[in-house]
């Protein structure tokens, strides 16, 4: 099979390979973080194409970065399974985001189910109070200094996150000593430190380094929180069982996405354990990607004065001097907020997606073999000169509707799309609009930092390099 494959590779482009290590060698020393840079520089669009490989090991990679070949990928039922990087994670997040086949399609299934009976009021209602706790918190950072906002904003989606999909009574902002965010990071780094070190691959190694122990150690308080969360619903639906109305009647109540999840698990027979991982999962999907976006967009407004003031004009024409909670209708009224939110996409959101191909897939002139691994360069597209008039500027203009209109299709895909794209992209949306707008209406966001210095670090997500750094004032 690898023979046919490496027989197959002949039409695609990329560097020169050694016999058994491939292009390996063009890694050695690169830590966790700098392996999407590495990638990166060795894209070169004139040399390789937009379509190119390389190989490591006996392993082919497949980097695409062309809106027609995503086209194709993401209209096709054919590629829709993960690839097996995204193991890395399983021992914490192993649900819809991980997983590939029937596993995948249940959950998918389940998640659709919500997602399209989402009850939208309640959301915003949990989203709104948690804006205004956040803001309350800020306060204390309101005295001119410069500061890392990031992690007020995870433990402010972490906490909407938790109430939406898991009914969490728990204020997770004001809760002392949460780690969770911390964690969740320090795991995702030991993951992907440990699939670059082939020699700790076997587990009865791993788990005799530090490294492994730590890892250990930061798995228990993941799913340990996850747990809780399991704890607290079983807890709290028991009540609902027991709590009759007047006309005794039981109060029907619309499942949340835990409660599904605890049917599945009834039926496939899971441990509270197992459910755990499926849930961190999806609180990962949720609050990860929202607010590492909210943090940059944070850090453009106070950058780029004049767009923040066209911001906070809007949000100002719509609210007034009312304090009010942002309502539904009034996000369809933020346009100039959109197109900002869009830029932050741009530039700062998941910079890659990996699937798996099953069977040979063509690519206009390309033929993909099977048992490769196709990587959709996201980070790439959105920063090709040919379809972004300002690839390496922060410039929301791009989005306005002529400029939109003049570029091809799948040339913007922060949420990729098809079959297999985020299902919680409205509800990104309505949780950035109302999160910054809320900031905004309070606090004039400044910062010290200039574009030049502001360096993107590539995991799972892109975030900058040593956090948002900016200074609050009253407005
Ligand atoms: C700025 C915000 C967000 C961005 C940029 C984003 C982006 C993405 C991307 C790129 C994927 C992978 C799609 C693929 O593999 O083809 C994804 C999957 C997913 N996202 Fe989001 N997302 C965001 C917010 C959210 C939110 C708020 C939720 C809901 C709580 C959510 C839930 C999910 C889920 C459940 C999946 C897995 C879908 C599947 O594999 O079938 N995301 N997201």
């Amino acid at each position: 099979e690898k023979l046919r494959q490496w027989r197959m590779e002949g039409n695609l482009q990329g560097p020169t390979t050694i016999p058994f290590l491939g292009n390996s060698l063009l890694f050695f020393g690169c830590e966790a973080h700098d392996i999407g840079h590495r990638i990166m520089q060795l894209q070169n669009i004139t040399k390789y194409g937009r379509v190119w490989r390389i190989w490591i090991g006996s392993h082919l990679g497949v980097f695409v970065a062309d809106p027609k070949s995503l086209e194709i990928i993401l209209k096709s039922n054919e590629v829709l399974n993960k690839s097996a990087v995204y193991n890395a994670v399983a021992d914490f997040a192993d649900g819809i985001v991980t997983s590939s086949g029937e596993k995948w399609r249940g959950l998918r299934k389940i998640v659709n189910t919500i997602f399209h009976n989402q009850n939208i009021e309640n959301q915003v209602n949990i989203i709104n109070n948690s804006s205004m706790v956040l803001c309350r918190l800020l306060e204390e950072k309101c005295d001119g200094r410069i500061f890392k906002i990031d992690n007020f904003i995870h433990e402010c989606l972490l906490d909407i996150t938790c109430k939406i999909i898991a009914s969490s009574k728990t204020d997770m902002q004001l809760k002392e000593n949460l780690t969770f965010t911390d964690d969740v990071r320090l795991g995702i780094h030991l993951s992907s430190d440990r699939c670059l070190k082939v020699w700790l691959h076997p587990d009865f190694i791993y788990e005799h380094t530090t490294a492994g122990k730590l890892k250990n150690a930061i798995v228990k308080k993941i799913l340990g929180f996850s747990l809780e969360l399991i704890k607290e619903r079983r807890e709290s639906l028991k009540g609902v069982k027991n709590s009759i109305t007047v006309d005794g009647q039981h109060e029907a109540k619309p499942k949340i996405f835990l409660d599904h999840m605890f049917d599945y698990g009834r039926e496939k027979n899971l441990t509270d354990l197992e459910i755990s991982k499926f849930i961190t999962d999806v609180i990962l999907a949720g609050y990860d990607t929202s607010s590492c976006a909210i943090s940059y967009m944070l850090l453009m407004l106070a950058m780029y004065q004049d767009i923040q003031e066209q911001v906070y004009e809007e949000i100002y024409d719509i609210t007034g001097d009312s304090n009010r909670p942002v309502e539904l209708k009034d996000i369809n009224r933020m346009a100039c907020l959109d197109r900002v939110i869009m830029e932050v996409l741009r530039h700062c959101s998941v910079p890659h997606v990996a699937r798996r191909v099953d069977s040979p897939l063509q690519l206009q002139d390309k033929l993909i073999p099977k048992r490769s691994t196709l990587y959709l360069m996201l980070y790439r597209l959105h920063r090709d000169p040919e379809y972004w008039s300002h690839p390496d500027s922060f410039y929301p203009d791009h989005f306005l509707p002529e400029n939109i209109e003049r570029r091809p299709k799948y040339t913007f895909l922060p949420f990729v799309s098809g079959p297999r794209g985020c299902p919680g992209q409205k509800l990104s949306s309505i949780l950035m609009k109302i999160i910054v707008s809320t900031i905004l209406r309070q606090y004039k966001v400044t910062t010290t930092v200039r574009p030049s210095e502001v360096k993107l670090s590539m995991t799972m997500m892109l975030e900058v390099s040593g956090g948002s750094q900016i200074q609050l004032t009253r407005r």
